[in-house]
């Protein structure tokens, strides 16, 4: 059991949670964790050794021979997948396409999960992703799920040039078995669609205040 603080980010694609962390991670001095990056690099070594993202039990068989470490520098979370540390490789329009099947096989979440946990080893953390509030980190009082139009999302993504289908993914990981997107039970909800990213880091904080948070 740790005394330092975790603060969880949930939400669905493109509705702005890692710029949020970002921001907050600066302001609170927090430890930022991405935790999409791992489902990501799971994806890309399972795509990369030509397994079909959908069969579990061959992706299964593959992450029991991944090599998956995950530290912290320069205050954030970083994944070393087989010694590479990983890149812009993770963003592709085939990981983004296959990544929402990976994750939702309970043993890859199982062991991702538990490394998730680990970060708070290392200080106060803000961790984004679809189950922070509900599975990793329940027991936090720290909560925001954060939200956004869909078109506005959508929108997000074509202006920085990224294929990835907000909606599908969105929909794969609401209705997954396995540790489902949704808000956790005491999560303020934001939603970013009218909001800058100087406005959105602002009314975030301002909602943690109200949960107590007193860094
Ligand atoms: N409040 C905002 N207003 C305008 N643009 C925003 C806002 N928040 C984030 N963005 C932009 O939207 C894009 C997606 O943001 P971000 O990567 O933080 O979303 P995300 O929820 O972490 O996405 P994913 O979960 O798919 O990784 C980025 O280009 C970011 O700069
Ligand atoms: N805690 C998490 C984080 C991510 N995922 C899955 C579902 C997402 O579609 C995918 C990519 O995440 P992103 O980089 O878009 O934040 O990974 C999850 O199931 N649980």
């Amino acid at each position: 059991m740790s005394d330092h603080v975790a603060i969880a980010i949930d939400g669905p694609a493109a509705s702005g949670k890692s710029t949020l962390a970002r921001q907050l991670a600066a302001k609170l001095d927090l430890i930022m964790v991405n935790s999409g990056e791992m489902y990501r690099a799971v994806t890309w070594k399972v795509l990369q050794d030509g397994i079909d993202p959908k069969d579990a039990e061959a992706v299964i068989a593959a992450l029991v021979e991944m090599d998956i470490e995950c530290s912290v520098a320069e205050g954030r979370s970083v994944v070393r997948l087989d010694g590479r540390r990983t890149g812009d490789e993770l963003r592709s329009e085939a990981v983004n396409g296959s990544v929402s099947a990976v994750a939702a096989i309970p043993e890859v979440r199982n062991r991702l999960v538990e490394m998730q946990r680990g970060f708070l080893e290392f200080g106060n953390v803000i961790m984004e992703g679809r189950d922070i509030g509900t599975v990793v980190f329940p027991d936090t009082p720290f909560k925001i799920y954060l939200d956004a139009d869909a078109g506005v999302r959508a929108g997000r993504r074509v202006a920085v040039g990224e294929v990835d289908s907000v909606e599908d993914r969105d929909r794969e990981d609401s209705r997954r078995k396995t540790a489902p997107l949704q808000v956790a039970a005491g999560a303020a909800i934001l939603d970013t669609s009218g909001h800058t990213i100087e406005s959105g880091t602002e009314a975030a904080l301002e909602l943690l205040r109200e949960q107590g948070l007193k860094l």
